[in-house]
């Protein structure tokens, strides 16, 4: 198996690291374990892509990123904030200020009975940026994502892409170090949603915000250097891709799966390898002297 690290391309100061998270939803006297013991780490500056089948911790592991929700157990910190002990006062100044959220439903993002420009300023307000600067920054905010010629304009008169730009708009006012994105092209043709995550992709390359996007559209999880998998409650695998340029001067997208190993050495062997091989209980591990090799127990049975 090739070595790999959880750390982010290129030596990034880390902006995020997660921990052994664990968030246990208590429903009556059912307990939903949405994070089993989470670890990731997230570059500053970097943008990832989260992927995952339904109900594997997605949105939990955003609630707890973006203050929101608070985890049971292990260790989330961002920028430098400890999430899982924070008083009141912090979690409302780190949401304030620390952290962006849009989401995928395009008029929950968005106050209806106000303007483009409303909707920016509301965060703006809510920082004590004074008043008379408020309108400039909000058209300046809205220009750079280009929606400018919609700062008049209520939610409902604007179409879902330029709903989302404006949620981008509003989630970037107050400068957040970390930009999250639950499913933001999920109710978007493909076009539009080219354009939704070209906004976001700005937001990484010009403003240096650290974005993390939860999607189920490969035409976005393709498009970043990292995709991480999570799967039951646990980051589960990782894609990296950097783009070659041949000899013929083509440029052609490399993608490397790594699978995750945790700070105890745990890796997880996926299903159809355990089943090619007949895998169980017991295996053999021998190092080799480029490789760990993983064997079938050949007593088992
Ligand atoms: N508030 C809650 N109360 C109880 N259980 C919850 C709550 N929120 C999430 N869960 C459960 O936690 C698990 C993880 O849910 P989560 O929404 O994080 O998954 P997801 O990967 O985002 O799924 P999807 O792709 O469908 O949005 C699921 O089993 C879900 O039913």
């Amino acid at each position: 198996m090739p070595a790999t690290t959880q750390d982010a391309d290129g030596g990034a100061r880390p902006l995020v690291e997660c921990e052994s998270l664990v968030r246990i939803h208590q429903h009556g006297t059912v307990e939903v374990q949405a994070l089993q013991g989470l670890d990731l780490t997230v570059g500053a500056g970097e943008m990832i892509a989260v992927v995952g089948p339904s109900g594997a911790g997605k949105s939990t592991l955003l609630a707890v990123l973006a203050g929101a929700d608070r985890p049971t157990a292990g260790r989330a910190r961002v920028d430098g904030w400890d999430l899982t002990d924070l008083t009141r006062a912090q979690r409302l100044a780190y949401r304030r200020s620390v952290v962006g959220f849009v989401r995928q439903q395009t008029a929950r993002n968005l106050v209806p009975y106000l303007t483009a420009r409303g909707n920016v300023e509301q965060p703006l307000a809510l920082a004590g940026h004074p008043r008379r600067t408020r309108a400039a920054r909000a058209d300046e905010l809205l220009d750079a994502v280009g929606v400018a010629s919609c700062a008049d304009r209520l939610p409902a008169q604007m179409s879902g892409g330029e709903q989302q730009r404006t949620a981008i708009a509003v989630a970037l006012a107050n400068g957040p170090r970390l930009l999250l994105a639950d499913e933001p092209t999920g109710e978007l043709d493909s076009a539009t949603a080219q354009e939704v995550f070209g906004t976001l992709r700005a937001a990484q390359r010009e403003a240096g915000v650290t974005v993390v996007v939860v999607t189920h559209d490969p035409a976005v999880s393709d498009q970043v250097e990292r995709t991480v998998a999570v799967r039951d409650g646990r980051t589960s695998t990782e894609t990296l891709r950097r783009t070659e340029v041949a000899d013929d001067g083509a440029a052609r997208v490399i993608a490397q799966e790594y699978a995750v190993m945790d700070r105890a050495g745990r890796v997880q062997v996926p299903r159809e390898y355990r089943e090619a091989l007949a895998l169980t209980r017991r295996v053999r591990l021998a190092l080799e002297a480029d490789r760990v090799s993983l064997l079938p127990d050949r007593q088992a049975g």
